[in-house]
């Protein structure tokens, strides 16, 4: 019934004006499934490739859609993703693009729902899916800088991390709230804030004023709405990083990797931070184990760059015990499937799994299914913006849709 009957590939824009690889999944049955593929800024090193577009929608009308149609089953995901990793024949997908390979692999995702009848977080989670699970907290990037807004702040996200809401609804729109807030208290300092690439807003201070700005309208919006949010940071400090003198470069402010332990460990006490990515180099596992040592009871130390959403990165890190989660991104890694193993890899090891959007996207809503279908304690998403209230408003529909 899900057999595929054609797979299109075309070049649209995502959120920055680049061109990106949308995928139509066409079944037999008449199943259909379209999706796109998402693009990075602050990219680790260790991610699958992406391609231009044309290069990529080439190599996987060669290569990948002759193995697919007519061969594979939508709904078999498994086998949609061995075809794609057949197709492109190396490790990181340099051949057809990781682009035009989770574009096609969410696509037949959705193509597969479809058939079914099934929403497609139900689908990907399977009829064991807990409905009266809770749901995943979003986080919303309020203030940002680093490779997502030049002149900003050092650090890359400020994230709104509404952890007492009763709903995600609530958790939407209190993270709308906490971001207006932000937004007045800049006002009311003279500060000019534009946007940066996810909708936060890119202020020229820095990072000291960003923990006061975004500590007072996180505690203002939870007073105005009577329950508990946090906040969390992506440090991305892989991008802070200099390798030659071995040291964190905050503009003028240096330093080492024990210092940044230091610092990011007090960081975590001082604002009770819920969440903290990358708050080392990408390679630095002992640095997160020692981090993860210090304040791992308390907060959630993420490895996004660190990881790459690769189960081999992720053993690593699990032997030596650096971070307790994971951020997980279909296209780091370029299929479904590997996204799916890298999660319950972590689960089966006590870590969470946090699904999260690029910094350059469209209109797509797959993560919002994909991080209800793993369950994930918080899906990393924006707040403003609308390739960002897409999946914010999937959200909400989903939830209504799973009770
Ligand atoms: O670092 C990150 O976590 C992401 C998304 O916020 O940014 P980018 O897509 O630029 O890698
Ligand atoms: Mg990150």
């Amino acid at each position: 019934m899900t057999r595929i009957a054609s797979v299109s590939l075309r070049r649209v824009l995502d959120s920055r004006g680049n061109p990106t690889v949308e995928a139509d999944v066409l079944t037999e049955s008449g199943g259909f499934g379209r999706a796109a593929a998402p693009s990075g800024a602050s990219t680790g090193e260790y991610e699958a490739i992406e391609l231009p577009p044309r290069e990529a929608i080439a190599a996987a009308r060669q290569h990948a859609v002759p193995r697919l149609v007519d061969e594979i089953h939508a709904g078999n995901q498994r086998d949609v993703d061995a075809a794609l990793r057949g197709a492109d024949g190396t490790n990181d997908f340099s051949e057809i693009g990781a682009n035009s390979a989770v574009a096609i692999s969410m696509a037949a995702a959705k193509a597969g729902a479809d058939v079914l009848g099934a929403p497609l977080f139900q689908h990907l989670g399977g009829t064991f899916r807990d409905a009266n699970r809770s749901f995943p907290v979003p986080l919303g990037n309020v203030v940002g800088g680093g490779e997502h807004a030049k002149e900003a702040t050092h650090i890359q996200e400020f994230l709104a991390a509404p952890v007492g809401a009763p709903s995600v609804s609530e958790a939407v729109f209190a993270n709308a709230a906490v971001h207006a807030t932000v937004g007045d208290l800049l006002d009311e300092r003279g500060v000019p804030a534009a946007k940066g690439d996810e909708g936060a807003w890119a202020p020229p201070i820095d990072d000291a004023e960003a923990f006061e700005v975004v500590e007072e309208a996180t505690d203002r919006v939870a007073d105005e709405i009577g329950f508990d949010v946090q906040f969390g940071l992506d440090v991305a400090a892989a991008e802070l990083w200099d390798a030659d003198a071995g040291v964190y470069r905050y503009g003028d402010v240096e330093r080492t990797p024990d210092e940044q332990i230091d610092y990011i460990a007090d960081l975590v006490d001082e604002y009770d931070l819920a969440y903290v990515e990358d708050p080392l180099d990408e390679d630095a596992y002992d640095g997160f184990a020692d981090l993860t040592d210090r304040v791992g009871d308390r907060t959630l130390v993420c490895g996004d760059d660190l990881f790459v959403t690769n189960v081999e990165r992720l053993e690593r890190g699990i032997n030596v015990g650096a971070a307790n989660s994971i951020l997980i991104k279909p296209n780091q890694i370029g299929t479904l499937s590997d996204a799916f193993d890298a999660v319950e890899l972590a689960h089966r090891n006590g870590l969470d799994a946090v699904v999260s959007h690029r910094s350059g996207e469209t209109e797509d809503t797959t993560i919002a299914h994909l991080a209800v279908a793993t369950d994930a304690p918080f899906i990393k998403t924006g707040t403003v913006g609308g390739e960002r209230t897409a999946k914010l408003n999937e959200l909400i529909r989903i939830a209504e849709e799973a009770v």
